[in-house]
């Protein structure tokens, strides 16, 4: 039988005869091709050796380590198409994490798998906290965002939630001072937008708290960070045209984002013309406004060091910021950090308590018994109510606000347990592959949190059960990236919470309204975790 090359020398002998052996201008051309061929053959060829050659050294790592895998994901269809099929149905029924949940518990106690879906890279599910704590602390410049950064891209540029290295150290520090100070300042930011929320709240009567909770967040991040909030708590009242368009603008782009993220390697895939209208729509909002205030000029020849203004903020980050863009982008990526997360997390706490009507009565009698009949709660006073710190503290495990993240290894590496027969070995991570974290699922591992992990008992924060529970809990991750607005978003839900008991004497589960078990619930995935049907309560003032 003729071989390939025999085949080709053929091809070419019979093109030279047809074209003549001299050096036309075709054969120059056929010979430059030939020559463009070789080198990328060649390329190629030497890429695959090096990629062997790494995979064998890394291999060789991980043996000397110890290092073995983890069981893997069982899939019926090529791969893991099955499974794509699953994850796509729970998540369009508001299920998805409760299907995660399903899966992880088949691997208990060892708690770790690893999974290859499509052609992507192999990924670890990790939920021992040993691993956790490796993964986002001890070795944590061991891994980055993967394509984090370009899917974020279009509305957030570069800021602290996209940037890494040396880039990401400058903003953190820049921003860590900020939130720093924001500690040590009262709770003003709150009070003006909680009255708003109240306002907007029927005297008696029934509503959904979860959409005025997504205003209420914007209006006060928008204080914070702008020093002028944009008062989407007033639409359709007195709020300003400009202000109302950059709130719409910057829901609809932050769902591209959520879109995109979903995408993950193909996020490029989704950039429709209503997203990139709403992204451009919010740039130019930030921008004009700090080109009228002039905060780059300011930033240059006046005292910054002006703390009593409602903009200190954006005039401290001004001052540190190499343009208008790298200022915006910022204050951007801060606004997306803060604003669903916090809305979330106020919509399950009510969520929560109304289902859970004996710890909102005791909730209330600490609210009276440390308030009397002041409202307006200070940190201090805030502090002291401690059953309030206990029912935040279970809402989060229950329903972290981002209740699903990962990792890529930046470099071959190790994550020290979970790995062979008996999950104690530990697991080589290679450079490029991923590794996925999960504080929704980790809450329910009842090795962690108990036979009750499922419910809602804020009590076992105050008994001194979870006192060891370390890497078991971590809302707001941990480590050099762990949530600098930690406090804030606590002040500003104790702050809502307290102000909606003291207000309404009546908060209740509107009549008909289901009582699930926490967590079978419709739930909406996004960046964020919310509930698909919203925060129904019926409230009542007076007694
Ligand atoms: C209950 C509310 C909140 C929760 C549960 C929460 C949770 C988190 C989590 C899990 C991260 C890490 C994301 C990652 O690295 O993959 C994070 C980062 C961050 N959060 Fe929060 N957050 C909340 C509220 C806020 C608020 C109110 C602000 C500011 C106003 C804020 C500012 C930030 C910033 C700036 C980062 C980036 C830190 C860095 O990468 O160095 N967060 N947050």
């Amino acid at each position: 039988m003729e071989s390939t090359s025999d085949t080709l020398l053929w091809r070419v002998k019979s093109w030279r005869q047809v074209h003549g052996a001299v050096d036309s201008p075709s054969t120059i051309v056929f010979t430059i091709l030939v020559l463009v061929a070789s080198l990328v053959a060649g390329r190629l060829l030497s890429s695959a050796v090096s990629r062997v050659w790494e995979y064998h050294i890394d291999s060789q790592y991980g043996r000397q380590h110890g290092c073995e895998l983890p069981p893997e994901l069982p899939k019926r269809w090529p791969l893991g198409i099955d499974r794509i099929k699953e994850l796509w149905q729970s998540n369009s029924e508001g299920r998805l994490l409760a299907f995660l949940c399903s899966i992880a518990k088949d691997y208990e106690p060892r708690n770790n798998l690893c999974q290859y879906l499509l052609v992507g890279p192999r990924a670890f599910h990790v939920l021992h906290p040993k691993n956790v704590e490796v993964l986002l602390s001890t070795n944590f410049k061991d891994y980055g965002f993967g394509c984090r950064p370009s899917v974020f891209a279009p509305l957030l540029g570069k800021g602290i939630f996209t940037q890494e290295g040396a880039a990401w150290k400058h903003s953190r520090e820049l921003l860590r001072k900020q939130f720093v100070r924001a500690q040590y300042q009262d709770l003003r930011y709150f009070h003006e937008h909680v009255a708003n929320l109240i306002a907007a709240m029927p005297e008696h009567g029934t509503v959904d708290l979860q959409p005025l909770f997504f205003n209420l967040t914007l209006d006060v991040a928008t204080e914070l960070l702008f020093g002028k909030s944009v008062y989407s708590l007033r639409a359709d009242i007195d709020q300003k045209a400009e202000n109302k368009e950059f709130s719409e603008s910057f829901n609809v782009a932050q769902e591209g984002l959520a879109k995109r993220f979903r995408l993950a390697p193909f996020h490029f895939v989704y950039n429709p013309p209503e997203f990139r209208r709403a992204c451009r729509n919010v740039h130019t909002f930030v921008e004009r406004y700090i080109r009228e205030q002039g905060f780059m000029k300011r930033s240059l020849d006046e005292n910054v060091e002006d703390h009593d203004s409602a903009s200190w903020f954006i005039k401290q980050v001004a001052a540190e910021s190499a343009s208008e863009t790298d200022l915006r982008d910022q204050l951007l990526n801060v606004l997306l950090a803060g604003r669903d997360t916090t809305a979330c997390c106020l919509s399950w706490t009510f969520r929560l308590l109304v289902r859970h009507p004996d710890r909102l009565q005791r909730l209330r009698e600490e609210v009276k018994a440390v308030m009397g009949n002041l409202t307006n709660p200070t940190r201090e006073q805030i502090r002291r109510i401690s059953f309030l710190t206990c029912v935040v503290k279970e809402s989060l495990r229950l329903y972290p606000p981002v209740p699903l993240n990962n990792r890529e290894a930046v470099k071959t590496t190790i994550l020290p347990t979970g790995g062979g027969p008996d999950g104690t070995s530990p697991m080589l991570v290679r450079k490029g592959e991923m590794v996925v974290f999960s504080q929704y699922v980790n809450s329910r591992v009842k090795s962690l949190f108990g036979p009750d992990a499922n419910d809602f008992r804020p009590e076992r924060w105050e008994t001194g059960e979870l006192n060891d529970i370390g890497w078991g809990y971590f809302p707001f991750i941990g480590g050099p990236r762990q949530c600098l607005g930690e406090d804030f978003a606590l002040m500003e839900v104790s702050y809502t919470v307290v102000r909606l008991l003291q207000t309404f004497a009546v908060i209740e589960l509107p009549s008909g309204e289901p009582i699930e078990p926490v967590g079978t619930e419709r739930q909406k995935l996004t960046l964020v975790l919310s509930s698909a049907d919203g925060c129904r309560v019926t409230v009542g003032k007076g007694t």
